[in-house]
């Protein structure tokens, strides 16, 4: 199709009795650790049922700009991606403050800003252009953009995945890109825009119509277009979503596990699924975003949010936050004695 494809293993549960029976033999009533025990057996099948252990988890963070932000769909103007992706660099942001508190290593990926960071250390150059073009005229971008961002996504996983880490998290900064992400949405859920298209930033009622109509316009004017989830991305994508994607495949195809973060990166997940189902049994879904939509779409791809805190930030901040969680699933599986362990019989 792109001439780019991503071999990942389907999740294997050839060993899902053994872990199950592991995990129902800890010192606790049957079933009772809840949602940490479906975790828990998520991670025994990606990471191995013996002792899987999560190392060097890592949070990208990817930004862009999209072209259809200049429409007025958004609180912000453009220029707040760049002025946000400073503050990710001086520690300043909300991501920067859980990553600490929770022990992720934040790496940003400037995917396509507006304007090149020349001379700002710590900034993972993957552009791939200044920002996208407006989706509601013309496609985003090219197929070879598409290409050349799965790619460039590919080789950064594979520089985490060979310094050790086995967890990547995926977070992103973007004015508009919830425009995008709800054109995404309505493509590959069939749905009507008004359902798919929420609040964002904060936007009022009237700059909601107007974010509603332009999302009907981009579906509309692609129509022909919109066969597979290249092309999808191509024409309604931005270029931290094409990153996020090709992240998350990639991440799979390495056996690793893959934190997603809100709507935006949902979107992300969804394209992602649609190129090769067999990603889905490496993600997980940290946080059940406020945006309209978010909702549906955790439906669509049978995902159960490890939160629901209301939250509506992006950044990776909802993939974060459930770290402790992953990690306390994968303790518990490793760490805590069974019955015959400790002598008790019930
Ligand atoms: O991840 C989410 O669920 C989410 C929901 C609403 C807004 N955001 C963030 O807000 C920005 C996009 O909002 P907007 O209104 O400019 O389309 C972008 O930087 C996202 O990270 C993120
Ligand atoms: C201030 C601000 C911070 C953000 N972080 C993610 N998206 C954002 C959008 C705005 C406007």
């Amino acid at each position: 199709m792109l001439g780019i494809g991503f071999d990942i293993a389907p999740i294997s549960h050839e060993f899902d009795d053994e872990i199950q029976s592991r995990i129902d033999n800890k010192t606790k009533p049957l079933g009772a650790l809840g949602e940490l025990e479906f975790l828990a057996k998520q991670i025994a099948r990606v990471l191995g049922k013996d002792k899987p252990k999560i190392s060097n988890p890592k949070l990208l963070v990817f930004a862009a700009d999209h072209g259809i932000a200049a429409a007025g769909v958004s609180i912000a103007p453009s220029e707040v991606t760049t002025q946000m992706v400073m503050n990710f660099i001086n520690g300043g942001a909300a991501i920067n403050v859980f990553c600490r508190q929770v022990g992720f290593e934040l790496e940003v990926i400037d995917c396509g800003i507006l304007q090149p960071l020349e001379g700002v250390e710590g900034i993972i150059d993957q552009r791939l252009g200044a920002g996208t073009a407006p989706i509601h005229r013309q496609a985003a971008m090219t197929l070879g953009a598409v290409k050349q961002g799965m790619e460039m996504a590919r080789a950064r996983i594979e520089h985490h995945h060979q310094l050790g880490c086995n967890l990547i998290a995926l977070g992103e900064m973007g004015i508009g890109n919830t425009t995008s992400a709800a054109a995404i949405m309505a493509c590959i859920m069939e749905m009507d825009s008004i359902d798919c298209v929420g609040r964002g930033t904060g936007i009022d009622a009237a700059t909601l119509k107007r974010k509603q109509m332009l999302v009907e316009q981009a579906l509309h004017v692609h129509e022909s277009e919109l066969a597979d989830p290249f092309n999808i991305l191509a024409c309604l994508g931005g270029f931290e979503i094409v990153q996020m994607t090709g992240a998350m495949l990639a991440a799979a195809e390495r056996g690793m596990l893959v934190v997603i973060d809100g709507f935006i990166a949902t979107a992300a997940a969804m394209v992602a699924v649609k190129i090769n189902p067999n990603v889905r049994g490496y993600m997980i879904f940290g946080h059940q975003s406020d945006e309209r939509g978010h909702c549906l779409m955790m439906e669509h791809l049978h995902a159960r949010p490890l939160l629901k805190l209301d939250m509506r930030l992006g950044e990776g901040t909802g993939a974060a936050l459930a770290l402790p969680m992953i990690q306390a699933a994968a303790g518990f599986y490793n760490e805590m004695a069974s019955f015959s362990d400790a002598g008790i019989e019930i």
